[in-house]
């Protein structure tokens, strides 16, 4: 389970789409949201979008591994598809807050791989979040007054990167995966095959 977190604007929808693209082993979480669809989102691979009454129908039935009010919304992560990854041995991207970091990690500490994706800068965040282009002045002002709570959890993460330049943060994602699919952990059924085998063979 891999995380990327930020605060609004910084780049993790941006870094997260690139990497989804580019690798076949690891598919997007795609969260439930009470909130609105952006120009450009498509329900079902951006969100699934749906109302109060819905989401309070997720919540009730359990089929939520883990939600969360952000920004006046409601966003939860559907426990199905998270489920059937992992048991297809597929990682899962999870562009999720703070709080549905802690929650997922109080699950499963172990498998959770976050990263929190810090902007250079204030002003450079409120200027991605105007040049998104997808935001009211009223969105824009509400996220940027959250920014500073927001960044106040990056301690929690595993690896802290700042998204200056693009592809030097994409490049810095690409190597956590590779390294944490290399954890000895996460490879040990195979490794332990191959010792076995190599030591059986001898000299
Ligand atoms: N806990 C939780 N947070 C989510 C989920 N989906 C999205 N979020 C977070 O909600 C916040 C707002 O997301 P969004 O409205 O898409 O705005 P953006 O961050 O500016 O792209 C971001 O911090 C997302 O990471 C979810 O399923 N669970
Ligand atoms: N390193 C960067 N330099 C300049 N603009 C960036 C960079 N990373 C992302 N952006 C732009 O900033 C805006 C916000 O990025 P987005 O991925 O939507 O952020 P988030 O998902 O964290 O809210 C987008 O227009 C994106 O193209």
């Amino acid at each position: 389970m891999f995380v990327l977190a930020s605060p609004s604007g910084a780049g993790k929808t941006s870094m997260a789409k690139r990497i989804l693209a580019e690798d076949a082993d690891i598919s997007l979480s795609v969260s439930a949201t009470t909130r609105g669809p952006r120009v450009g989102e498509k329900d079902g691979v951006d969100y699934h979008f749906i109302d109060d009454a819905a989401f309070d129908g997720l919540v009730e039935s359990g089929a939520l591994l883990e939600w969360a009010h952000v920004f006046g919304k409601r966003y939860g992560t559907p426990r199905e598809p998270v489920r059937e990854a992992l048991s297809h041995g597929k990682d899962i991207l999870f562009d999720i807050d703070w709080q549905g970091t802690q929650q997922l990690k109080a699950r499963d500490s172990k498998d959770v791989v976050s990263v929190y994706i810090l902007p250079p800068s204030l002003p450079e965040l409120e200027k991605r979040l105007r040049s998104r282009g997808t935001d009211s002045e009223q969105v824009i002002t509400d996220r940027m007054s959250r920014a500073a709570s927001e960044i106040s959890h990056w301690g929690e993460y595993d690896y802290v990167l700042v998204n200056d330049d693009f592809d030097t943060c994409l490049d810095q994602i690409r190597s956590i995966l590779r390294a944490e699919r290399l954890r000895r952990s996460r490879c040990k059924s195979y490794l332990s095959e191959y010792v076995r085998d190599m030591l059986a063979q001898g000299l």
